[in-house]
């Protein structure tokens, strides 16, 4: 497994933006829409890995849960695996939970699930796995 990206939580993508591209000295490179996952997504390259700046498009999206929770900052680790349905079986098998085993579409052409995060010491892990 790879670190594929970083997801952090933002309250606005405008701001946040404008910040992360200072900080990188680059632009983010791809804003892509996830209606079912209530997110406006925008990336940014960092080396192989990738930063996913998130904000909430809806009320009950998970970023503006986390967000009135927990405040901006990382929301989740998500790591790039070559067949995400055996890697889904090797790690049930390894004792973990899934939030649901099901793989669905992500942003940036991936097929993700998600793992609870009180089986992986209150880190949210995203797999993910590029579309063919
Ligand atoms: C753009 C698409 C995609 C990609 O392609 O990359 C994404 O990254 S989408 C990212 C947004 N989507 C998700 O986060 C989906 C997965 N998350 C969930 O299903 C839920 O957020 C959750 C993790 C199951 C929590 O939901 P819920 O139980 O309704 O919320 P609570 O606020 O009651 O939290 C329960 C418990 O979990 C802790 N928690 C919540 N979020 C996180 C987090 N990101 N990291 C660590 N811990 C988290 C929360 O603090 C609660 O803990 P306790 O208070 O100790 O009970
Ligand atoms: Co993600």
């Amino acid at each position: 497994m790879k670190l594929e990206h970083i997801g952090i939580a933002v309250k606005s993508l405008g701001v946040s933006d404008e910040l992360f591209a200072k900080l990188l000295g680059k632009e983010s490179y791809k804003k892509e829409s996830v209606e079912r996952e209530g997110v406006v997504t925008s990336f940014y390259a960092a080396g192989e890995s990738k930063i996913e700046l998130l904000e909430a498009s809806k009320e009950e999206s998970p970023i503006s849960k986390f967000i009135d929770k927990k405040g901006e900052g990382i929301h989740h680790l998500a790591f790039g695996v070559d067949n995400i349905l055996q890697e889904v079986e090797r790690l049930k098998k390894e004792g973990f939970e899934f939030i649901s085993e099901e793989p669905k579409e992500g942003a940036d052409n991936k097929l993700i699930v998600f793992l609870h995060p009180k089986c992986t010491n209150g880190v949210l892990v995203e797999l993910c796995q590029e579309k063919q």
